[in-house]
């Protein structure tokens, strides 16, 4: 991020054919987003998205082909310029929902304000003092979100963020990834729901 509160990174995929346990899974897959860009990516159960969005974060090495970050190899700069959300929230059952987000605002640099934003933001606030054990789905996949929220990086990578997310949750979500965009930052999400995302370029998955 800039003086100015803007994000600057650029991602680029090129070419790359990608495997899983020693058999291919994709290949060709390009893909590009500038500074306020998001990409949806959609596809049938297997397709490989997953598979993308770890070769995207650096994760995966893929057999061919390139993945940078405004010109830096994915491997070099994946892990500090991505945030990732996975299929599993990754929240510990005995930590406060406050607990795990404070955690992340103080990994990241940010303060209790910003962890305060966040909450707000997913509408978890009310929420704040129960155990991440006894949340339900969308409310866990909320305060993974948050945490997202907090990380400061410019690109997001999503594994099905809105799964069990109610419609309200959706819009919610909506408005994070359109604060992060117009900060410059990049959303790449695997979905198999529709999202609304102005703008976001749709790439089909194993067409
Ligand atoms: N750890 C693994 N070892 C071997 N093969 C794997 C592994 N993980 C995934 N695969 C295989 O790689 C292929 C792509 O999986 P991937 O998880 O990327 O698909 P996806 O499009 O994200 O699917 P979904 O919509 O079900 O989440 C599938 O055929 C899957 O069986």
């Amino acid at each position: 991020m800039d003086a100015s509160g803007q994000y600057s990174t650029d991602i680029r995929a090129e070419a790359l054919t990608l495997s899983r346990g020693g058999r291919i899974v994709a290949d060709g897959l390009s893909l590009a987003a500038d500074p306020g860009g998001a990409v949806l990516l959609t596809g049938r159960n297997g397709a490989g998205k997953t598979t993308l969005l770890r070769a995207l974060s650096g994760l995966l090495r893929p057999e061919a082909g390139t993945v940078t970050f405004s010109g830096a190899p994915a491997r070099q700069a994946g892990p500090m310029v991505t945030a990732w959300l996975g299929h599993a929230d990754g929240l510990k059952p005995g930590e406060t929902v406050r607990e795990a987000v404070d955690f992340a605002a103080a990994l990241h640099g940010r303060d209790l304000v910003a962890a305060d934003s966040a909450l707000e933001a997913l509408a978890i606030d009310a929420l704040d003092e129960r155990p991440c054990g006894r949340l339900s789905r969308g409310q866990s996949r909320r305060v993974a979100l948050a945490r997202v929220l907090l990380s400061g990086r410019p690109v997001w990578l999503l594994d099905e963020p809105a799964g069990p997310l109610d419609a309200a949750g959706r819009d919610l979500l909506a408005q994070s990834v359109a604060s992060h965009r117009a900060q410059g930052g990049v959303v790449i999400a695997a979905t198999h729901q529709p999202l609304d995302w102005p703008g976001a370029q749709v790439m089909e998955i194993g067409a």
